[in-house]
């Protein structure tokens, strides 16, 4: 272990013992912090945890649906205002449309709240698979100190300023992931595969701007990477989702039977409040609600997006450039 990282030994409480916190905890622990899982199970109060254990980083592993929960809980705890909190939660709040790290800064406004998104399937990480990850925050000391929490040879981890934008990168792209299950399940090809995580991608970025997010963010893998990954895995909770309706499944048998969280079921529908109250044009989101909302057939949400009115590429493409 490097003087740095032995310097850096910290004492780690990971909230949430699902897939994610169970996986992360893990990782955490690999170069020698202290690492403990807290679950709703857990036979020890939330709050004799976090004051036994001293915690330095709490990183949340928490369901969207329970975050604030959970922060109100964390709220009643003695703890030192140089804790970092770490939000791994990939969703956005109904009604309010706050993201977790949000949820996380209201609750503690002087302290330092990191996010950490990546191309992250959980399962290949438990397999000990190699895996790399971004961690962003205004504050680039506790970036940097999350990030050698959580570096080793088989987790690579980046900075980036760009908080808002890796959390929606990894938040955005969940619903776009249940559109590529719907599409490997009606077998429509490579050809509408990668044409459907392009203008995903387009979609992802038209909303991140709306929400201030930096464009840049979206191509690197927080955006572009978690992307891909989700959108080709069928580990993934949310591909799952939309393979399975194209597969004819309705959604309540998909969620009674489904591993864990798919948190673009939730995502999509605070998307489309989103996209109503600001006006963007969210065509494929548009589309995965109406089936999710049991409104459209997966055919027909195809054929949909298939006959929209024709229309330039990109919507601001410097004319110059055009020949
Ligand atoms: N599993 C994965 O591959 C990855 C998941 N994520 C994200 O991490 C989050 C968690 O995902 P998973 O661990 O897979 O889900 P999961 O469903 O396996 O676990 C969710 C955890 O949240 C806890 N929880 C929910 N509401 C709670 C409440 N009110 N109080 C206390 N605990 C509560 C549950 O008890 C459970 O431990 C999701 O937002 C997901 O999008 C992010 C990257 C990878
Ligand atoms: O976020 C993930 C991979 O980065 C996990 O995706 P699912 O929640 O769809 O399983």
């Amino acid at each position: 272990m490097t003087n740095s990282k032995i310097q850096n030994l910290k004492s780690v409480v990971i909230l949430g013992g699902g897939a994610w916190g169970t996986a992360l905890a893990k990782l955490a622990a690999i170069n020698g912090n202290q690492v403990h899982l807290w679950s709703r199970s857990d036979s020890q109060p939330l709050e004799k945890v976090l004051e036994d254990k001293n915690a330095q980083v709490i990183l949340s592993a928490i369901s969207m649906k329970g975050v604030r929960d959970v922060a109100s809980m964390v709220q009643s705890c003695p703890l030192s205002s140089q804790t970092i909190f770490v939000t791994a939660t990939k969703g956005l709040e109904p009604h309010t449309t706050s993201t977790p790290s949000q949820i996380w800064q209201a609750a503690f406004p002087n302290s330092p709240v990191v996010v950490l998104s990546g191309p992250n399937l959980s399962q290949e990480i438990a397999q000990e698979l190699p895996a790399a990850t971004v961690v962003a925050s205004k504050n680039t000391n506790a970036a940097q100190t999350v990030q050698l929490v959580f570096s080793s040879s088989r987790f690579r981890v980046y900075t980036n300023p760009d908080p808002v934008g890796v959390e929606l990168g990894g938040t955005l792209k969940n619903v776009i992931a249940i559109a590529a299950g719907v599409c490997d399940g009606l077998h429509l090809g490579t050809n509408a595969k990668a044409a459907l995580v392009t203008r995903g991608l387009t979609e992802m970025v038209r909303i991140g701007q709306t929400l201030g997010a930096k464009t840049e963010t979206f191509y690197g893998l927080s955006g572009l990477g978690d992307l891909l990954a989700t959108c080709n895995s069928p580990l993934s909770r949310n591909y799952q989702v939309g393979y399975q309706l194209a597969n004819g499944k309705t959604l309540p048998g998909v969620m009674a039977n489904l591993p864990g969280t798919a948190e673009g079921v939730n995502t999509c529908r605070v998307l489309m409040e989103i996209a109503q109250q600001q006006g963007i044009a969210i065509p494929i989101t548009e589309q995965v609600y109406q089936l999710l909302e049991g409104e459209v057939t997966p055919r027909l949400a195809l054929d949909k997006l298939m006959l929209r009115d024709i229309k330039p590429e990109f919507d601001n493409f410097p004319t110059e450039q055009i020949w």
